[in-house]
């Protein structure tokens, strides 16, 4: 096992006291690198993502750059499903497109379930980072069955989820048959990078916002129990992650997390308040924030340190992944102030 547990990062997600806050980004490896786009020229997104010599350059690039407390594993959460049989591809400025929606109970049977073997370009590239970043954890991630049900029900990306919500509601059955699938699919696709080294993992329900607590409790929350759950004995913290959960913070933490995520819509103390003393939160800039100049970075990043104080243990993240736009020598900056505020 190679959990780097004295790790800040791994410290903090656990709860227990580290020399500073530690920091890292979603989405920090991307476009907002001038030296992802020179790498990615000419190269498809799941063709790059299944080649370690990339895949391992592409993770590493934000760590030099930024001096972050964590890599996070290149990759996209439509991977493992691409490798469980569904034709898919990743589409430059839309995101993933499904060629044959999943619709219908017959339409299950091309979603098998994976192997490593299926899957051990990532194995590869995870011991190659692991070996590369030294003192520095790598996370490992997946998507939560619920978003990936999103991408696979609805063909692509969606802003009302409306094929989702009317399988969801309409055909409960068919439902929780494809969410165990994928649930399976994401356990095994985590137990494969714990096994290779990660120090951590997050799991990505991005889009479970939509959700009423309720629903989320109903439809939901027992598939994402099952991967949580499933690495309850692996060793390593579990991160909770989506995007506007004000009131699933609750459920999701629940539902087997070490730490939760939380964006920006929701402050750290009162996030804390709804999660309970058990469990660490990250987040949580707005991403939009680091257009705004330097003196409202800083005050925003100086209000979230103190509320994140309230928590048993914060990692401090954007509330949602760094835009394309972004200047990187703003987030360079940001994690040199969090660790100068946060240390003792
Ligand atoms: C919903 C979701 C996806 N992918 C992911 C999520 C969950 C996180 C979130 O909520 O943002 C997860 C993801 N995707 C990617 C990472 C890499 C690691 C990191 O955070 O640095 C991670 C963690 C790379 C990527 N995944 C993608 C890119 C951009 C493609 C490119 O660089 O050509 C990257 C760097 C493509 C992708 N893939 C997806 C979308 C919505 C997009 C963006 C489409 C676009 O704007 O072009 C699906």
């Amino acid at each position: 096992m190679t959990v780097l547990q004295d790790s800040p990062f791994v410290r903090a997600c656990r709860g227990l006291p580290g020399p500073h806050t530690p920091v890292w980004f979603m989405r920090q490896a991307g476009r907002s690198l001038p030296e992802y786009r020179k790498i990615r020229a000419g190269v498809g997104m799941l063709e790059s993502c299944r080649r370690p010599d990339l895949v391992t350059e592409i993770t590493l690039q934000p760590v030099r750059r930024h001096n972050v407390d964590a890599a996070i594993f290149f990759s996209d959460i439509v991977v493992p499903i691409a490798a469980a049989g569904v034709d898919l591809d990743i589409v430059a400025g839309t995101g993933p497109v499904v060629a044959e929606p999943i619709r219908a109970e017959g339409d299950l049977a091309r979603l098998r379930p994976i192997t490593p073997a299926d899957v051990d370009f990532v194995t590869e590239s995870v011991r190659l980072l692991v070996a590369e970043l030294g003192a520095t954890p790598l996370i490992g991630f997946a998507g939560a069955p619920f978003t990936l049900a999103s991408y696979l029900i609805e063909g692509g990306p969606s802003r009302t989820y409306l094929k989702t919500k009317a399988m969801m509601y309409g055909a409960p059955d068919l439902w929780n048959a494809l969410l165990a699938r994928l649930a399976d699919i994401t356990l095994t696709f985590l137990r494969v990078q714990i096994d290779a080294g990660v120090s951590a993992v997050q799991l990505f329900d991005s889009w479970a916002g939509a959700l009423s607590e309720a629903d989320y409790r109903r439809y939901v929350m027992p598939h994402s129990a099952a991967v949580l759950g499933g690495l309850a004995d692996a060793g390593v913290p579990r991160i909770h992650f989506g995007v506007g959960t004000a009131v699933l913070l609750e459920a999701m933490g629940e539902a087997g997390a070490d730490v939760v995520g939380v964006d920006w819509r929701t402050p750290l103390d009162e996030a804390t308040k709804r999660i309970g003393p058990a469990r660490a939160v990250q987040g949580n800039l707005d991403p939009a924030i680091l257009f705004a100049g330097w003196e409202t970075v800083e005050r925003e990043t100086r209000r979230i340190l103190e509320q994140g104080a309230a928590a048993p243990g914060h990692v401090f993240n954007l509330g949602h992944g760094v835009l394309p736009e972004t200047d990187p020598e703003v987030l360079t900056r940001l994690v040199a102030l969090v660790h100068d505020v946060s240390g003792s």
